[in-house]
């Protein structure tokens, strides 16, 4: 059925041609522009369905009043949201059909499922790669993660009675490739992001075969074909902006030509010189599952996990740990980036970027709330949200040895970073001197010898300007909550702190207002969580 919205809005055509408005229609059918002493003046310029954004473009030179009516088809249901589903709640046949049947439970929604790999085959499929390079060429198909990986869907293509076609000629493939690897002696970044791919590759093709085979209509997509685009930089690779037109192209063509739920594989991209396929780094599928979102326009964003939604801390450091039923995206990203494994460090900025909420659901417990993520929410009573734990992390105390007084120091001390492309993750400075760490996703996906020699060239180039002692296996603590109370934080945190006898390194108060970092020792840094933890959402009077 044809539905016409109408909206007016005053503009100066001359000064001003383009005109935007925000609006649900994903769809125009057709465009009527009426103005007071014109009509038809005026034509669709562009529908940048990413933001909901109509642009359309007047051509009249003094126009006071536009008037648009856009016909709709209502009929046409459109995609409405992202369902992300991790490995760990694909890890068996059994556990597809459940997240099948969950999918299916929203009759009202017109979701883009993104799947990562089943359970833990990015991990087996790295190991196959490493055990290939000294296995030699004649023992590949010996490496006993190979068979498990073949073995997995092989089984689970089985038990949920799909032809075992739709994966043979990756298995072969994969095969392949090991024994290539095995020739060579050697898994470069490039070749490991190929090699991990067939995890992605392998759990849609598996997944839409079953939705098709239940009636559900589905359509499986290899991200690196539908438009992400990315730079070269395999195994932590970052999307570029030609992704979000590209993506909506391609999944909302072939969505009004055909409708069937698209299936994509999230973790993965092509670089866009290279034309390889890359890898967004671990766990990168939300950021697939937030980059389809923004490129759509979509209602909302869910990833579904294994946990209740984010939590007040990692349940592997303690079990007990609460769900936090909302978060703002500054918040999530803060914490994401500060080492929470729940979701991918860059994920929220697309999300932020076109405003669309996230929610993190449990596949294991779908009726539990889980977060919500949205850009504001009511600060009045948060104090501390959830605390976060990095390890392994290097800091670097930095000490100017010209005067105090002297100018540039910072500027000298951060251009050395620069130079040599290493990021840093948390700073605090006097006038004469910085301590600082060293982002670990960054320096960690080097090979370790690359590491060393890295580390080494920092100090040496720093040594130039400034006395630098190097401390290695320190652990980021980061306090993610409302920085308006910090005095009462800080006050809670030292005292549970001065109890536990553990002693501060280094203290930085985010610009972002939503986190407090803390660096102490590796060996002290989940005593101290627990501790913290404890007194923040444990202890009424305390808190
Ligand atoms: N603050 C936290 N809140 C929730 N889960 C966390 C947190 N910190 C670490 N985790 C871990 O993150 C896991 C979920 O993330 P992940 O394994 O990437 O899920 P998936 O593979 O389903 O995307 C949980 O099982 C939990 O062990
Ligand atoms: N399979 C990839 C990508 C991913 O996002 O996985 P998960 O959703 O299971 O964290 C990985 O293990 O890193």
């Amino acid at each position: 059925m044809a539905n016409t919205l109408h909206f007016s809005s005053t503009l100066q055509a001359a000064a001003s041609p383009v005109f935007s408005k925000r609006t649900n229609i994903m769809h125009c059918k057709s465009l009527r522009v009426q103005t007071g002493n014109h009509s038809s003046v005026a034509s669709c310029l562009a529908q940048s369905r990413s933001n909901r954004v109509l642009k359309v473009s007047c051509e009249a030179a003094s126009v006071d009043v536009l008037e648009m009516s856009i016909t709709n088809n209502q009929a046409e249901k459109q995609l409405t949201c992202v369902m992300k589903f991790g490995g760990s709640s694909l890890a068996s046949a059994e556990r597809m059909r459940e997240v099948a049947e969950l999918i299916l439970s929203f009759p009202n929604e017109s979701p883009v499922i993104v799947l990562s790999a089943m359970g833990k085959t990015t991990n087996k499929l790295l190991l196959a790669g490493e055990k290939a390079v000294s296995c030699g060429v004649t023992n590949v198909d010996s490496i006993e993660e190979l068979s498990f990986i073949k073995e997995l869907h092989l089984r689970t293509a089985k038990e949920l009675e799909v032809d075992e076609s739709v994966i043979a000629k990756h298995l072969d493939e994969l095969e392949q490739l090991l024994n290539g690897i095995a020739m060579m002696k050697e898994l470069t970044p490039r070749t490991k992001d190929y090699l991990v791919s067939f995890g992605e590759c392998m759990s849609t093709r598996i997944f839409a075969a079953y939705m098709n085979k239940i009636g559900a209509k589905a359509r499986q997509y290899d991200a690196f074909e539908i438009g992400f685009i990315t730079t070269d930089d395999f195994t932590n690779a970052d999307i570029l902006e030609a992704t979000y037109p590209a993506v909506a192209q391609s999944l909302h063509g072939d969505w009004s030509r055909d409708p069937a739920i698209p299936i994509v594989t999230g973790f993965l991209g092509k670089g866009w010189r290279s034309c390889a396929i890359t890898t967004l780094g671990r766990g990168g599928s939300d950021l697939t599952a937030t980059t389809i979102g923004k490129a759509l326009g979509l209602r909302e964003i869910q990833v579904w996990k294994d946990v209740d939604g984010v939590l007040t801390c990692d349940p592997n450091i303690y079990p007990h740990a609460e769900p936090v039923p909302y978060l703002t995206f500054d918040e999530a990203a803060e914490l994401a980036y500060f080492g929470a494994q729940v979701l991918h460090p860059q994920s929220m900025r697309p999300a932020r970027e076109a405003d669309i909420p996230v929610r993190v659901k449990n596949s294991y417990n779908s009726n539990a709330p889980g977060t919500l993520i949205t850009r504001a929410r009511d600060m009045r009573k948060a104090v501390l949200t959830s605390i976060v734990l990095k390890r392994n992390v290097t800091m670097l105390d930095i000490v100017s040895t010209r005067m105090l007084g002297q100018y540039g120091f910072l500027a000298k001390v951060f251009s050395i970073f620069e130079d040599l492309g290493i990021s840093v993750d948390v700073v605090a400075t006097s006038e004469v001197s910085i301590s600082l760490t060293l982002d670990p996703s960054k320096l960690w996906c080097r090979e370790l010898i690359q590491q060393a020699s890295e580390l080494d060239h920092v100090v040496e180039e720093l040594e130039k300007i400034a006395v630098v002692n190097l401390l290695q296996h320190r652990s980021i603590i980061s306090l993610i909550g409302n920085v308006q109370r910090s005095s009462l934080i800080l006050e809670k945190v030292f005292n549970v702190l001065r109890v536990k006898g553990i002693n501060v390194q280094m203290i930085s108060q985010g610009a972002s207002k939503v986190n407090i970092s803390l660096i102490v020792n590796d060996d002290e840094a989940e005593q101290c969580v627990r501790s913290l933890h404890a007194a923040f959402f444990e202890s009424a009077s305390l808190n």
